[in-house]
């Protein structure tokens, strides 16, 4: 078990994207998307990545290893369970997230005007203020159209460790 006051986690995901399937980031729907994630679950790459920043934080693998893309039981799932159980596994030795950065690079649509409902959402998963969810997005200036990529950092925080 760590005894660190903090640990840094980092998570990446991409999915190939596809027109005539949904795309959804951050647990948000993201209206009038012309192309969707291919995926073995819903496909949510910004939940993908928080997930694994999570669990990289303390060490504990990733995703995959938690739900494989081969069991038919997670096929089509909200990616929110991954990140709950994911929060579940960081609780359990200890650490609560302290704050999360994510980074979208998406060329279509504009993500801009969902900033906040995607902060929103992904602060309300981890029981954050919305204020501890910084969400950036790129494009990929036109070399990756048919590609969804996020990264994402976490800060874990053993509570009691350091003065509030
Ligand atoms: N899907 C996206 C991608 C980018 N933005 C915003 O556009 C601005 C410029 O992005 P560059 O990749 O050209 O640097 C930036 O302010 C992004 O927030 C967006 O809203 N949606
Ligand atoms: C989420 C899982 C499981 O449904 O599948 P995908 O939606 O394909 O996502 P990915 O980020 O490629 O890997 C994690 C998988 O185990």
């Amino acid at each position: 078990m760590s005894s660190l006051p903090f640990r840094i986690g980092f998570g990446e995901d991409a999915h190939r994207l596809e027109a005539g399937l949904p795309l959804v980031l951050g647990g948000v729907p993201i209206p009038h998307a012309e192309l969707g994630a291919v995926a073995h679950s819903d496909g949510d790459a910004v939940l993908h990545a928080v997930a694994d920043a999570l669990l990289s934080g303390l060490a504990l693998g990733d995703i995959g290893q938690y739900f494989p893309d081969t069991a038919a039981e997670w096929r089509g799932m909200d990616s929110r369970v991954i990140v709950q159980r994911a929060l579940e596994l960081v609780r359990a030795r200890g650490y609560v997230p302290g704050n999360v950065a994510v980074v979208v690079t998406l060329d279509r649509p504009k993500l801009g005007p969902l900033r906040a409902d995607i902060a929103r959402s992904v602060a309300g998963l981890l029981n954050l203020p919305e204020s501890e969810v910084g969400v950036s997005f790129k494009t990929s200036e036109g070399l990756a159209p048919a590609h969804v990529q996020t990264r994402v950092t976490a800060l874990l925080i053993r509570p009691g460790s350091v003065a509030p």
